[in-house]
């Protein structure tokens, strides 16, 4: 229950950056040189209280997502948080079926990546009115409470896998050095970039698997680098080093392609993973639907926001198919950890075949960056949806004028 109205009266929003590109950290076979950036959103209230929230983008481009934030931030001001939350979904749809600016969607691309911001930023202000971390919010909305559950997630933690070995860009020396800090810290399941070229997977692949030993999870992601009979042709040739799953084999769109391709890979005993770049919960619901995906990928940015992932983890229960969070970027895993830890305290309840993505880069920038522990995410214990950066980090990264990009165009 809200102790006070917070009238919204401002939307701020940055183009924020940081040039990940230069030593090639999250790079991959379509991505080649992402600086991981943040369309980042604050709403200001007349109490004083501020909510904040983004969403993940890749440099050139953010400063498209800005512009679509300040777009939807007339439909946002002058509301209150309590008129909000008495009707989300009323609130979510004023903004995904605005009459004019539903022509750019509706609910995908820029202009949904814009409506994620700005709802994150209204979820991490509820939360943060109600001084609660958001599961906590998710979990009295959903009105269920499973003690146990919740009690092993603050022992033990989620379960995560990590990505941070093996980008398409690091050298085998490179790997081999992620690969062996990492086993030493706990971890047990690893994510290695591929599709490019077949060779130098062959050899990638080969030895992360030697170096994990045969019972350790290997998962491997092209970034939707093939068409449907390449992507079958190719994983058959990498099958020998036992992949859990195979993420994102070709266009996101192509529902039916996926389904081909989990059909064919089904007897070598891998999965299909994708949702990163899923538009949104109705492609969800026909990849669910037509057995397209055997790993449900949500993404705390990509979709609008904690509502519609919360249909989408309804919906991957409703199916039997386990949800394994992308995260990484920057902030998505600090966002996402909220997400999953509601899906398994009141949702699936199971932790069968399921973990979340984790990468060890940019958490430094937040004000509550996640914290990891043996390879598990420990439930977030500060109130709100972790989505605020340190506004020293912001000054500096933003684009074009903050230090670092100032510095950059002198080199
Ligand atoms: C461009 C991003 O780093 C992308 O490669 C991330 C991704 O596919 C993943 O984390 O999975
Ligand atoms: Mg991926």
């Amino acid at each position: 229950m809200l102790k006070m109205v917070h009238k919204i009266t401002h939307v701020t929003v940055r183009d924020v950056r940081f040039p990940t590109s230069l030593e090639q950290h999250g790079s991959d076979a379509m991505h080649t040189d992402p600086d991981y950036s943040t369309a980042y959103v604050v709403v200001h209230t007349d109490s004083g209280l501020q909510g904040f929230g983004f969403t993940f983008t890749l440099g050139k481009g953010t400063e498209i997502v800005v512009c679509a934030v300040r777009a939807l931030a007339g439909l946002v001001v002058g509301k209150s948080l309590q008129e909000i939350v008495s009707d989300f979904r009323g609130f979510y749809r004023l903004l995904s079926s605005d009459g004019q600016m539903r022509w750019l969607g509706p609910e995908k691309g820029v202009i949904h990546l814009a409506t994620a911001a700005v709802l994150n930023a209204v979820w991490d202000l509820w939360a943060r009115a109600e001084e609660h971390t958001s599961p906590r919010v998710f979990i009295t909305c959903a009105d269920c409470f499973f003690c146990l559950t919740e009690d092993q997630m603050l022992k033990e933690g989620y379960p995560a896998y990590t990505t941070s070995c093996a980008w398409i860009g690091y050298s085998d020396e490179q790997l081999k050095q992620l690969c062996t800090d990492a086993l030493k810290s706990g971890w047990t399941k690893f994510k290695v970039k591929v599709g490019a070229d077949l060779e130098d997977d062959t050899r990638r692949c080969r030895l992360i698997r030697q170096m994990i030993g045969p019972d350790k999870t290997l998962m491997i992601d092209a970034n939707q680098r093939w068409d449907v009979s390449e992507a079958i042709g190719w994983v058959s040739s990498l099958a020998e080093f036992k992949p859990l799953w195979i993420e994102e084999p070709t266009c996101p769109d192509d529902i039916l392609g996926h389904a081909a391709i989990s059909k064919a890979l089904a007897p070598l005993g891998i999965g299909v993973a994708t949702g990163e770049q899923c538009q949104n919960r109705v492609m969800f619901k026909q990849f669910l639907q037509a057995s397209a995906l055997q790993f449900v990928q949500i993404d705390s940015c990509r979709l609008g926001s904690v509502n519609e992932n919360l249909a989408v983890l309804l919906m991957a229960h409703k199916f039997k198919v386990p949800v394994c969070p992308h995260a990484g970027g920057v902030g998505l895993c600090e966002l996402v950890q909220h997400l999953i830890l509601f899906d398994y305290i009141c949702v699936s309840g199971s932790l069968s075949n399921r973990m979340c993505e984790y990468v060890d880069h940019l958490h430094e920038h937040f004000t509550s960056p996640v914290v990891i522990h043996d390879a598990h995410y420990m439930p977030p214990k500060d109130p709100g949806y972790s989505c605020e950066m340190l506004e020293s980090s912001v000054k500096k990264h933003q684009y074009p004028e903050g230090d670092v990009w100032k510095q950059h165009k002198n080199n």
